[in-house]
């Protein structure tokens, strides 16, 4: 395994007040050019990256627990990434993969053969975000099935375009007053161990299974579309036996079963892909996020059969698998190989699960710590009930911020803090977070 170097001093440094000068004066400019839509989480303003750390236009350095919302798994500027970057963008920036195609783009997508789960024989297409491959995975699914009913689920993310607004679940910030919202989507209940009495996988997908068969008759179903671990609405972890019995029968039923990992692919669960934990072997993947150490590339990749059904022409798009992208995608690739990222996932949730676990059975606040790898969750309620804490939540964050440590919050109901790290945060600048989101929360949920 290749050991993981630093371009940057890896340390938490705050050298003035947050924001600092530099960063209030870009929110003035900001103010007056971006729209107010647009949020933002830090209130500083990158200018360097490396590893665990962000520093800010004021040299500020800050310990990185959200990856760019689970993005630079492999760090914000590995060698390899920009050596990849760099090298490509001297020779072509773009031609179009559907007008003067490029070996990089077919590159990708035997990589995304072979690492994706199941040996069966696979096709894939490359877009640019998320949920442009969501779109593409359901466009798929109901001309291969010839149906057009898709099922997704009660705390569901999978993104901002008109359909993936209609299969995600929480209404503010993402839905709110963009309707009217694409038809033929229905919505089932998940698996919530914490929220639904620990109701056991198998009971709660038959469950969501009878309801498919009494709502919309499984003849109509085109597809489910399932995060494998609920990123946005909570990092939820379905109890284990949901996500396979409902692959059993979606594949009884002629349903397409995609497993959205746009959040949970390339090694941030402790596995290249949640669903190897339950060997769950989905019909079409879509991908995005830490596929390509940062640039904007986005994948399906699925049952060969499905995907070739589609008439030529009829999947693409002007950017769709960009060259520099592609570049970025493959030396990505090569660095989770390279330090076995997948491994180190694994290390970083045993390290926090253990430090969240203790801390847990001092805080009633804390409701819940679930997760696998890197991708782990605290869900926040008021002390001996399940009512969501949102407050708690923000203020938590609020302090990991003011002490230097970047966190994301998320939930359907706001009060949960995750962690995302880099996966090539060093040990030592992971432990120091974790002690300051530690004292945060031991300070303000007393
Ligand atoms: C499972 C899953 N599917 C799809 C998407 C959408 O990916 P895009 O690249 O943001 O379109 C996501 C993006 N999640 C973070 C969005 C943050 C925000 O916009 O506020 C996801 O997590």
């Amino acid at each position: 395994m290749t050991e993981i170097s630093y371009r940057l001093p890896q340390r938490r440094v705050l050298s003035t007040a947050l924001p600092g000068p530099r960063s209030q004066e870009l929110a003035a400019r900001r103010k007056a050019a971006v729209a107010a839509g647009v949020g933002s989480t830090a209130p500083v303003y990158a200018a360097d990256a490396d590893g665990g750390v962000i520093v800010d236009v004021d040299g500020n350095s800050l310990i990185d627990l959200a990856a760019g919302i689970a993005v630079t798994n492999v760090g914000a500027s590995h060698p390899k990434v920009v050596a990849a970057v760099r090298d490509q963008i001297e020779r072509f920036a773009h031609t179009c993969f559907m007008v003067t195609p490029y070996e990089a783009y077919i590159q990708v997508c035997e990589e995304l053969s072979a690492l994706t789960p199941g040996d069966h024989e696979k096709r894939s297409v490359l877009f640019n975000s998320g949920a442009e491959a969501v779109e593409n995975a359901i466009k798929v699914a109901r001309l291969a099935t010839g149906r057009t009913a898709v099922v997704a689920f009660d705390h569901a993310y999978h993104g901002r375009t008109n359909l993936t607004m209609a299969l995600t679940a929480k209404s503010m910030p993402y839905k709110s007053h963009f309707g009217p919202f694409a038809p033929e989507v229905y919505r089932m209940p998940m698996s919530y161990p914490f929220r639904d009495g620990g109701l056991d996988g198998v009971a709660a997908a038959r469950e969501a299974i009878s309801r498919i068969e009494k709502q919309i008759g499984a003849d109509s179903v085109a597809a489910i579309i399932i995060e494998p671990i609920q990123g946005e609405g909570g990092f939820i972890v379905p109890a284990a036996g949901f996500l396979p019995t409902l692959v059993e029968w979606a594949r009884a039923n002629g349903v397409v079963f995609i497993a959205d990992e746009v959040q949970t692919g390339f090694a941030r669960t402790g596995e290249w892909f949640a669903c190897d934990h339950e060997g769950v072997v989905p019909d079409i993947i879509t991908m995005a996020k830490g596929i390509a150490g940062g640039m904007p590339l986005s994948a399906i990749t699925g049952r060969a059969d499905l995907l070739d059904a589609v008439h030529a022409g009829g999947l693409g798009g002007t950017y769709g698998g960009n060259p520099v992208a592609c570049a970025a995608a493959l030396a990505a690739i090569e660095a989770i190989r390279d330090h076995d990222l997948p491994a180190r996932a694994k290390h970083i949730g045993e390290v926090a699960m253990a430090r969240f676990t203790a801390l847990a059975q001092e805080i009633p606040a804390i409701g819940d710590v679930r997760g696998r790898g890197a991708m782990l969750a605290l869900e926040f309620v008021r002390p001996g009930t399940t009512e969501p804490d949102a407050a708690l939540t923000a203020a938590i964050a609020k302090r990991c911020l003011e002490q230097g440590v970047i966190t994301l919050t998320c939930g359907t109901f706001g009060n949960v803090i995750r962690l995302l790290p880099p996966l090539v945060i060093s040990d030592e600048l992971l432990d120091e977070a974790l002690t300051v989101l530690c004292t945060a929360i031991g300070d303000l949920a007393n």
